[in-house]
């Protein structure tokens, strides 16, 4: 038997508050929803007296909440808790959240002394529990807030009503240890201590958040505070993903659970990247790029033998499909031989010795080896040279079409020209090609993948084609989408002859033999 974590996901509220990170009408709601969808038990949608914008946001996703409950944030006055009671009222299930900064340095702002500031909680508490039955208290900057004025917010907090009661550290300023220790402390301690659920809600100033808010659960919160990618004011806050899958990866250490279906994780973590317009980083936990990738040959020989030996969990668990196994120069064999297999090629070991050293020198060149280039490399010793190759491309595009393509190809080695139109400059590219190049092939997929961030951004096209049944793939990237679209084009094209000339699978080239099974 593990306890139950409720998870409260303050994305929309704390995360938007991110310069930078706001967030349209729309893209609010379908964040909720992805929210709503894969299990979070709470989710703060705003701060409704905060703007009109922000009141109509929580007030729709309220309307359209299912499962989650809908909470708003409100400063301790009773304009912002009224404001806030409008918004979530119409959820199935509201919650009212209002806060006051309870440190020294914090009472200072609105000038008030401990009295006047224990009044003011009592009050406003008061006053929420009067419109909703679900109220949560945070005494802001709890984690520098002298104990025995922190124990007194709470208790009035609780006396006043508040079913739960946060204990924020909001600079990111605790440890671990004491995390555990306050809130152990606060339940053991305050009055109607054990009657109320403890939450957590931790910023990441100094890279403790996770750590922070797993240590607060050690020590009795039941609620978590969080956000997808960790997103939210300075260095952000927890991140959702990453104590979600702390507590399913370490479960027979920690017999903690949430409610949260992980295999959504990577879905809403793209997500909100994108809405946000705040990349993930390469290497953060669960969702980074690099999360579920492996180069070095020891890690990938492991990998291949039994995955166990170099993840403690699998990507399938967030909603990836698999782990990859990225080719540089730190790559071994064992995944050479496993990659050139995916992509058709058998080889002997000695052969594999082979295309192992070529493939040295190539990854010591090359940040990355791609598929194109181990399939360039197999070609290589397959002694095939491409038939087509692109020399130029201009295109004309805009608003008024058509749109027209001027290119050369070498063909076996001659030099050609054409000038043709086309609906939009991708079509007329690749009309162009035709012009020159004539065939037969359907065009079955054109994918631009990805583009990567700056001015410097590369378009990574895909394009499928389909002749008399053969199939061929190819991919290309440039910072050019029309010459990444053309090139990956020719690049099918000149795999599809190949494919065309091969009769038999096995064959013999240059003393390599191989089996090219298609892509
Ligand atoms: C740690 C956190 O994340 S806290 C939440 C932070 N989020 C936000 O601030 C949400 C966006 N905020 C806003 O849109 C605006 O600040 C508003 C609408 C809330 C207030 O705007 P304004 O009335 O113009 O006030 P302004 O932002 O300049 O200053 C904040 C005021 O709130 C008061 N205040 C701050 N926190 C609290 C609180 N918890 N309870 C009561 N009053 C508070 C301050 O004392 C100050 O009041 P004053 O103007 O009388 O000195
Ligand atoms: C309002 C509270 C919960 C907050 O965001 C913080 O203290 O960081």
């Amino acid at each position: 038997m593990t306890d139950r974590v409720l998870i409260f996901d303050t994305t929309l509220r704390d995360g938007e508050q991110s310069p930078g990170a706001t967030m349209t009408h729309a893209e609010k709601l379908e964040i909720a929803g992805m929210l709503d969808d894969m299990g979070v038990d709470i989710i703060e949608a705003g701060f409704p007296i905060a703007s009109e914008g922000d009141f109509a946001a929580v007030a729709a996703i309220a309307k359209a909440s299912r499962n989650s409950t809908i909470c708003g944030l409100s400063r301790a006055n009773f304009k912002d808790i009224d404001r806030c009671w409008e918004a979530v009222k119409h959820a199935a299930k509201p919650r009212i959240h209002t806060f006051i900064g309870t440190s020294e340095l914090h009472r200072a702002i609105p000038n008030l002394t401990m009295d006047q500031m224990a009044e003011r909680i009592h009050d406003c508490v008061t006053h929420a529990r009067n419109l909703c039955e679900d109220v949560q208290w945070s005494s802001m900057d709890a984690t520098r807030t002298e104990w025995d004025f922190l124990k007194r917010t709470v208790e009035i907090a609780i006396a006043a009503g508040a079913t739960t009661i946060n204990i924020p550290d909001t600079v990111g300023y605790t440890a671990p240890v004491e995390s555990a220790d306050l809130i152990r402390r606060l339940i053991a301690e305050c009055e109607g201590g054990t009657d109320v659920i403890f939450a957590t809600h931790c910023h990441n100033d100094l890279g403790m958040a996770t750590a922070n808010s797993l240590a607060a659960v050690e020590g009795g919160a039941r609620q978590i505070e969080c956000t997808i990618n960790g997103l939210g004011e300075r260095a952000g806050n927890t991140a959702l993903e990453e104590v979600v899958m702390a507590m399913k990866v370490r479960s027979d250490i920690m017999p903690f659970h949430s409610n949260v279906d992980s295999k959504k994780i990577m879905a809403i973590s793209r997500r909100v990247a994108t809405v946000s317009g705040f990349p993930v980083q390469f290497n953060k936990a669960i969702v980074g790029k690099n999360a579920f990738a492996h180069e070095s040959g020891i890690h990938q020989d492991g990998m291949l033998k039994n995955a166990e030996t170099f993840e403690i969990m699998r990507p399938t668990d967030v909603g990836l499909t698999e782990t990859s196994l990225v080719m540089g120069k730190h790559s071994g064999r064992a995944a050479l031989r496993s990659k050139l297999l995916e992509l058709g090629y058998e080889l002997a070991d000695n052969q594999l010795a082979d295309v192992f050293v070529r493939f040295k020198e190539l990854a010591d060149r090359k940040k990355e080896v791609f598929e194109d280039d181990l399939v360039a490399l197999m070609r290589q010793n397959d002694a095939v040279e491409d038939r087509i190759k692109l020399k130029s491309l201009r295109v004309v595009c805009g608003t008024d079409g058509p749109q027209t393509a001027d290119i050369v190809l070498t063909i076996d080695g001659v030099e050609k020209s054409a000038s043709t139109t086309g609906d939009g400059p991708v079509d007329s590219a690749f009309n162009a090609v035709k012009a020159l190049f004539d065939h037969k092939a359907r065009l079955q997929l054109y994918q631009v993948h990805a583009v990567t961030e700056g001015t410097d951004a590369q378009a990574t096209v895909s394009v499928r084609l389909e002749e008399d049944g053969r199939i061929a793939t190819g991919q290309s990237a440039d910072t050019d989408t029309v010459v990444a679209s053309t090139k990956a084009y020719i690049n099918a094209l000149n795999r599809l002859i190949v494919r065309r000339e091969k009769t038999a699978p096995d064959h013999d080239t240059k003393g390599v033999s191989y089996k090219d099974v298609g892509q």
